[in-house]
């Protein structure tokens, strides 16, 4: 029987494994900083604005699946449009305490939330429980692929227990009845602004383009000197046990401008000899890897694995001075995010990924100029099976 005092849902297993993972992958290699102290964020629009608006495509069938939850569950069927989508993630001391989400001036447009978990409590982080303040359930465990919907005011007043160790990771969407708020006309706006001069075969139209790089420094009071903290993309690698080589580097350049350049990855005294375009590429291929890591069999990968080089000492020394610019705080690293399965590594597969990102990546982006014409001429982003 539903609580018609509070009015909320849960569906269990409404994600499926590989869909959390993938969503996973998505924010660990795109995400900024959040606004709340110790949160970081991926939304849709960031992703355009990025060069990567193809990674929006998962993220659609879940939106239009949710709105429907939605709609169905509060009787308001066609009423709805999706205000926010992101992915958010939480880490060591972020918490919030008791509110509605609709509970300031710039708020009140929202109406329903949908927090769908990504991963589980007790496995990847501690504290993180979600609490209701009245009704049932009064606690609820974050498990992944788990999906928690109830309404933006004040009947379901909730607050979450503050992190105390690894990475709480969530797709967040709220709800709107009010039209002006509708995410997709923005998303779209912004999508006709992209350069889109498909069909183009060139591999480099779908590389991602970092934005500023305030955006990635943690903590981000510290983004205005960069004297202390950290960059969270080379935190992210460094946790998994990756470095950044570039030909470009010495004591004369910024460091943020050596990012944006070409850069290869190292691992102990192994350089990978492949060049990414910048530190996005990279990152987002060592984390397609870790995502696909467990089904990549060596001996099934059709191409030739690129060569790995021996480091030499002036390398060494050039890598260590790059890394001392980007991790200013290793400690604080280490407390921020979770560390990684440093054992299971092997090139050979790593090589593989690399191919299969690329596979992974000109799909989505074919995918996503076929559905482009169709969202603009309906000023609404959808599940488009004519495309298919
Ligand atoms: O992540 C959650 O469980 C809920 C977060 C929340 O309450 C909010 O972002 O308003
Ligand atoms: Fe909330």
């Amino acid at each position: 029987m539903a609580d018609l005092e509070h009015p909320r849902l849960i569906l269990h297993g409404f994600l499926s494994p590989d869909v959390c993972k993938e969503l996973e992958f998505i924010h660990k290699s795109c995400s900024t900083i959040g606004y709340r102290q110790n949160v970081f964020s991926t939304t849709l629009s960031h992703l355009i604005a990025t060069n990567s608006p193809h990674l929006i495509l998962p993220f659609i069938p879940l939106r239009e699946k949710l709105k429907e939850k939605v709609e169905e569950f509060f009787g308001c069927e066609y009423e709805l449009f999706i205000e926010f989508t992101g992915l958010i993630s939480w880490t060591k001391g972020a918490s919030i305490g008791w509110h509605s989400d609709d509970n300031r001036p710039y708020l009140k447009q929202r109406d329903y939330a949908a927090v769908c978990y990504l991963n589980s409590y007790g496995v990847d982080f501690g504290g993180g429980l979600f609490h209701f303040q009245d009704g049932e359930p009064t606690t609820f465990v974050p498990m992944a692929g788990d999906a928690l919907i109830y309404t933006a005011d004040s009947r379901n007043i909730h607050s979450v227990d503050e992190i105390t160790d690894g990475e709480r990771l969530t797709l967040t969407l709220w709800f709107s009845r009010d039209k002006s708020h509708d995410e997709d006309s923005k998303l779209i706006s912004f999508l006709t602004k992209l350069p889109f001069n498909y069909p183009d075969t060139s591999s480099n139209v779908y590389l991602p383009l970092p934005a500023s790089q305030n955006m990635y420094w943690f903590p981000p009071e510290q983004s205005a000197t960069y004297q202390s903290g950290f960059d969270i993309r080379c935190a992210r690698l460094h946790v998994l046990g990756y470095q950044l080589y570039s030909t470009n580097a010495s004591s004369a350049r910024e460091f943020s401008d050596i990012i944006l350049e070409p850069l290869r990855v190292v691992r102990g005294n192994d350089l990978f000899d492949y060049e990414f375009a910048n530190i996005l590429h990279l990152l987002q291929a060592v984390q397609f890897y870790d995502w696909k890591a467990p089904d990549l069999k060596p001996s099934e990968l059709k191409t030739e694995p690129a060569k790995i080089v021996s480091v030499s000492t002036t390398q060494q020394e050039n890598i260590r001075l790059l890394k001392l610019q980007l991790v200013k705080d290793q400690h604080l690293v280490e407390t921020i995010f979770p560390s990684g399965n440093h054992g299971e590594h092997d090139w050979v597969s790593f090589s593989g990924a690399v191919d299969l990102w690329e596979a992974y990546t000109s799909k989505l982006w074919h995918n996503m100029v076929l559905r482009l014409p169709n969202w603009i001429a309906n000023q609404s982003i959808f599940v488009d099976p004519s495309a298919e």
